[in-house]
């Protein structure tokens, strides 16, 4: 399912104006990732598309249709939503936190828990943790139920806000391949939120970089944004002229490849059907990083 934003704009009632004639197509069953520093308004675009927050003008569309003239609950539930640090319900059982939204729709108990033990499988979690409370768990695995809770109602579209930004790298790494994995096996189209441009470069298809009012800095594949910065925010944004990874793309046998300060292949470069492949074993992230288009 394809997103567009059609000049939207967000003015919170005490006047911020957190998001300004923002315009950008979301490609269906791929990752587009919007990346910016604090207060740039990720957050505030995310929560537009299942209307946890309406924009004060423009329009959005899910497949062409305004998603204003649809019922914010209906349309919150037919889409997934992952947060930070999980969001789960800490009074209830980690099967029951991820059976909330299909039970909300009404369905069975026993269908639903059903459901929500094979989605604790399709995110790598043991179905013995399923009588756990959240507290009982480690942050990895809480971040892994909170998406297969925003999986549970099998959306088309999976919305999700920094959703390892509080795990450690190594975890971190871990929930990044099985998001490209889950994205490669399930077809979802995620928009995925962060502040950390590696992350944003792994992940994304389509990559966003906004400055402050929800401003596009510029948008594209990470090669093309790598490859020729589009202003002096970009550059210093993805670090390409601080020396600090010295991320750049160089061009091997006609493809691009992307390689640290130390010529090692550093991020993930390749089209849609080949993402599992882009990431090695051994859990590095994205270790294989060419493009092959
Ligand atoms: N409910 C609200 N009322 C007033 N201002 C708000 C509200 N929510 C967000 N804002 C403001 O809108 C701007 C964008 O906020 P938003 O949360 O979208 O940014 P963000 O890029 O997601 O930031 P972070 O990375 O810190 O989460 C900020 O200036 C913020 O203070």
């Amino acid at each position: 399912m394809s997103i567009e934003f059609r000049s939207v704009s967000k003015r919170f009632d005490d006047g911020t104006l957190a998001v300004e004639n923002f315009e950008l197509t979301i490609p269906s069953r791929s990752i587009t990732v919007l990346v910016g520093s604090s207060g740039c308004g990720k957050t505030t675009l995310l929560r537009m598309v299942n209307r946890m927050v309406d924009p004060t003008s423009g329009s959005i569309l899910i497949d062409g249709d305004d998603i204003a003239n649809r019922p914010p609950v209906a349309l919150r539930r037919s889409i997934g939503y992952v947060m930070q640090n999980s969001g789960l319900l800490p009074h209830r059982k980690v099967v029951d936190n991820v059976a909330t939204v299909p039970r909300l729709n009404g369905v069975s108990k026993s269908e639903s828990r059903a459901r929500a033990l094979e989605l604790l499988d399709t995110v790598g979690l043991d179905r013995s943790l399923a009588d756990r409370y959240p507290n009982q768990l480690s942050g990895g695995q809480q971040q892994r139920v909170g998406v297969a809770r925003g999986l549970a109602a099998d959306p088309n579209i999976l919305l999700m806000d920094e959703p390892f930004g509080a795990v450690d790298p190594i975890v971190r790494t871990e929930l990044q391949r099985e998001t490209l994995r889950l994205q490669r096996d399930l077809d979802k189209t995620v928009v995925f939120v962060t502040h950390d441009i590696d992350e944003a470069f792994l992940l994304g298809d389509q990559v966003v970089i906004l400055q402050k009012g929800g401003i596009i800095a510029q948008k594209g594949t990470p090669a093309e944004i790598l490859a020729a910065p589009a202003n002096d925010f970009v550059a210093e944004f993805v670090g390409a002229d601080r020396g600090k990874r010295a991320l750049h793309v160089v061009s091997v046998d006609g493809r691009d490849v992307l390689v640290d300060s130390d010529g090692r292949p550093a991020g993930r470069l390749v089209p849609a059907p080949d993402k599992a492949e882009a990431l090695t074993a051994s859990g590095a992230p994205a270790a294989q990083g060419e493009r092959a288009s």
